[in-house]
């Protein structure tokens, strides 16, 4: 039966209140809850970012949609496709990342591809998919004479091999250093822009900031924030932070008093306070106009002025009211 053409408009992935338990490692032991109730949807064309802590949950939600896990409640649509009804459908359409243990030591990055091709009935052509990935000089390189940054690539090559419309990147950039990461995240963008939606699993902050379009962030089994990296920065309650550095003690001083005079009448400005040999200046989005007005009608000039970034890391202690810590080598219980 063909496949129905779904609609250019409608979710890639739908996924609504998703539930999963697993059962009881040992006779005795406690079924362990890994999602609890998950809902989001993911466009065409975007890249799609599941973010949170060890053991929220990601990897579990990444696995009911690609059909490899089943869910024990609510509803998963890829494409329109129930994962767990229709696995065949799914496999064809979705590209899930391998781990690279999967792979042995001596297959080329070429007889790769040629193998997990032949799994499916519509093959990306080789060729394209090394050049995509930059991997054309490494065709005939044995998988363990790879480096930590062109293995990822070629996992991420092996996702593409079967055409899907949908590739699973889960945990990409973990264990590269910081130049294969970035080079890893320009992939991923090339990936995006050559028609294929992307679902990034990840604990990295800056990665979801940098790479997503849309996210949810999920903490013990439960999401608890979504939208765009952006917008979830803007809505981010609290004050924000300048940090100013001046030549010398004096200057510090004099600057220190003009600063705290502000805060006592500026209604925009809370505080002005000395941190090492720096003065930061707290308030709302008009803080750093008001400082900048009152250091320039003093002729006061500082060595250098820094606005305190607000990121992901500060919507998560917002909408969790705790610190957001990760371990690359070790899972903890949510
Ligand atoms: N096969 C399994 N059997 C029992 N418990 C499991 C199984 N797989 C995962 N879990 C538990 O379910 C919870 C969620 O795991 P999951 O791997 O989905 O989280 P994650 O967010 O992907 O974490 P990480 O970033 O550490 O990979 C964790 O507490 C984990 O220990």
């Amino acid at each position: 039966m063909a496949t129905p053409q779904p609609d250019a408009d409608a979710p890639v992935v739908e996924v609504g209140h998703l539930r999963k338990t697993y059962p009881a490692a040992r006779r005795g032991g406690v079924p362990k809850t890994a999602v609890t109730d998950v809902s989001f949807q993911v466009a065409r064309g975007e890249i799609f970012g599941i973010l949170g802590p060890n053991g929220a949950g990601k990897t579990t939600t990444v696995e009911c949609v690609s059909g490899l896990r089943h869910a024990d409640g609510g509803t998963v649509r890829v494409l329109g496709h129930d994962p767990q009804a229709d696995p065949t459908s799914v496999r064809e359409h979705v590209g899930v990342q391998l781990q690279e243990a999967a792979l042995h030591d001596k297959i080329t990055v070429g007889e790769a591809l040629d193998v997990f091709g032949s799994f499916y009935t519509h093959r990306a052509d080789p060729a394209e998919l090394l050049d995509l990935l930059d991997l054309t000089a490494h065709r005939d390189q044995q998988f363990a004479k790879l480096s930590g940054g062109q293995k990822q690539r070629l996992s991420i090559a092996l996702a593409l091999v079967g055409k899907p419309q949908v590739a699973i990147l889960d945990e990409l950039t973990t264990g590269l250093d910081p130049a294969a990461r970035r080079a890893t995240w320009d992939l991923v963008e090339k990936v995006r822009d050559s028609g294929v939606t992307v679902l990034l699993v990840t604990h990295f902050m800056d990665e979801a900031e940098r790479l997503c379009d849309r996210l949810v962030v999920i903490d013990g089994g439960r999401v608890v924030a979504q939208g765009t990296p952006s917008a979830l920065i803007e809505g981010l309650e609290g004050d924000r932070g300048v940090r100013l550095r001046f030549a010398d003690a004096g200057a510090r001083a004099g600057a220190t008093a003009l600063l705290t005079a502000l805060a006592d009448r500026d209604d925009d400005v809370t505080a002005a306070v000395p941190v090492g040999d720096e003065i930061e200046v707290t308030g709302t989005h008009k803080v750093l106009f008001a400082v900048v007005q009152t250091l320039a009608a003093a002729d006061v000039v500082p060595d250098d002025v820094r606005t305190l970034e607000r990121t992901l890391e500060d919507v998560f202690v917002q909408v969790t009211g705790r610190a957001y810590r990760v371990d690359e080598n070790e899972e903890v219980a949510a």
